[in-house]
């Protein structure tokens, strides 16, 4: 069996209470926060950015994982190295050069990544294979949580396993958008070894309960 990842949004979560929030959903088994940044320009809204990441950061041992949803991309990419952030992955096509940015993060110290919308083609990982640790597929398209999953994402995510394991290189593949315990496994079969969840996770009171039960689909892909 691979080594899934869960990876509760923060998107979703009390913001007048964050710092309980995270430990909670670390102590219910979340593998990675994934952290969401949108800045009203590449899409239609606006989060949090690197000082929010540096207060979380104290409070969890896991991974932070963002997610820039933001143009440009490049110069933000250091305040989140500073803030804490372990992964960054950013849409190539907010990115002026896209090998350039990969390296930027890697220089900062984080791992890297592309993250791909529903509508937005595979071919920009052609050539930048081995700067990418992260694929990133979208299943909703970017900018609010609580949206429904495109089934066409699956397609999409076998596609990008075939090339992850073509390439040798240890890639995790991650979904985001629309992941309940009723679609993850669905996703893993596809190929998917890490899973964004946020109102499926901090919509609902126990969040152990959800993550185990996640975690026990995943178990009979
Ligand atoms: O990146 C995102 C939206 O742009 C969110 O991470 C994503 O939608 C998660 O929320 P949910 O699980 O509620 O769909």
């Amino acid at each position: 069996m691979p080594t899934y990842r869960i990876a509760p949004s923060i998107l979703s979560a009390d913001f007048a209470r964050l710092g309980e929030e995270v430990r909670n959903v670390v102590a219910a088994g979340a593998d990675f926060i994934h952290f969401d940044v949108m800045d009203n320009h590449y899409v239609p809204n606006l989060t949090i950015g690197p000082l929010v990441c540096e207060a979380i950061r104290p409070h969890v041992q896991v991974p932070i994982d963002v997610h820039l949803m933001v143009k440009p991309v490049d110069r933000i990419i250091p305040d989140f190295a500073r803030a804490g952030a372990n992964l960054i992955t950013f849409h190539p096509e907010a990115s002026e050069h896209i090998d350039r940015s990969l390296q930027l993060i890697r220089d900062n110290g984080c791992k890297s990544g592309l993250v791909f919308n529903p509508g937005t083609p595979l071919h920009y990982l052609d050539h930048v294979m081995d700067k990418v640790d992260m694929v990133l597929i979208m299943s909703v398209n970017p900018g609010f949580g609580g949206q429904s999953f495109i089934p066409e994402a699956l397609k999409k995510i076998a596609e990008v396993r075939r090339r992850i394991d073509e390439s040798g290189r240890d890639i995790l593949l991650e979904v985001d958008g629309g992941i309940k315990v009723e679609n993850i496994a669905a996703a893993a079969a596809a190929g998917a070894d890490t899973f964004v969840a946020g109102s499926a996770i901090f919509g609902k009171p126990d969040y152990k309960a959800v993550i185990d039960a996640m975690r026990a689909e995943l178990a009979k892909v």
